[in-house]
């Protein structure tokens, strides 16, 4: 049963207090842990008092947005300012590895029986099966970025968005959207990496994905990818914010 609640919060520093003074932070084992919604780690200790934090865990950041707004262009651009900070999560793939590519680096090689297991019990954020092998993302190997004292960076669709709303991650939320849909076709020409079928089925799910995109508070964000420059100026300011909340 749990007694009196509160909570000692400091930002930055990993630090367990109670009604006696500071106890081990081996304690913890025998706590339950959460997240709060700035991404510390809170833990609740059954007894006469409970509190504290401990290891502050970086908020992951979320970028989504339909395929050929510039995510890409955009997070390459992060990651000249910012890839000290920012890590993306390892994932997990069915199919073998190829010359050179090392388990937990590059991907977690795992079989098709254990993969969609996990994929039921709700281990992964996102999953999808490509030329006959699973490709996904576990919530694990996100937590794995975080205990790095990193912001994990997610690209991914709406349905994955859906799916990270319902776990402790608490993200920041950004939804890249571009100026119309006939830039996005044209972008995605542009481009030259999609057959014309490829384009179509692009544009079709671009126009669910910019209804949600657009619905009041389902972002935190929402960055208009007209002129590059000023996208990026916006999405720096907010990215820049993350990382000083990170290294506090
Ligand atoms: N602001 C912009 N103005 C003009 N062209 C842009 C702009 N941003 C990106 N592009 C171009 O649009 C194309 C699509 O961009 P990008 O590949 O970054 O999109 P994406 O959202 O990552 O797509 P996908 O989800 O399919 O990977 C690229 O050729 C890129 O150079």
């Amino acid at each position: 049963m749990l007694g009196r609640l509160s909570v000692a919060v400091r930002r930055g520093s990993a630090f367990v207090c109670g009604a006696t003074g500071r106890l081990s932070e081996s304690l913890l084992g025998s706590w339950s842990v959460g997240c709060d919604s700035a991404g510390f780690k809170i833990g609740i200790c059954p007894g006469r008092f409970a509190h504290s934090t401990v290891m502050k865990r970086p908020r992951p950041l979320v970028l989504c947005g339909p395929s050929g707004c510039g995510k890409s262009t955009l997070t390459t651009l992060l990651m000249k300012d910012f890839g000290d900070y920012i890590r993306f999560s390892v994932s997990h793939t069915t199919r073998p590895p190829r010359s050179g590519e090392l388990n937990g680096v590059h991907y977690y090689f795992v079989n098709r029986e254990d993969m969609e297991e996990d994929i039921n019990r709700g281990d992964f954020i996102e999953s999808a099966e490509y030329s006959g092998n699973l490709y996904g993302t576990s919530k694990r190997a996100i937590e794995e970025v975080q205990e790095m004292g990193k912001i994990c960076l997610l690209d991914i669709d709406i349905q994955g968005v859906k799916q990270l709303k319902s776990t402790p991650l608490n993200p920041l939320y950004i939804f890249v959207k571009p100026p119309n849909l006939d830039e996005l076709e044209k972008r995605l020409r542009s481009r030259g990496t999609e057959t014309d079928e490829s384009i179509q089925r692009r544009l079709q799910v671009a126009e669910r994905e910019l209804e949600l995109g657009m619905k009041p508070g389902y972002f935190d964000l929402v960055i208009v990818n007209d002129d590059l420059e000023a996208a990026y100026k916006h999405l720096k300011r907010a990215v820049g914010e993350l990382v000083d909340q990170a290294r506090v």
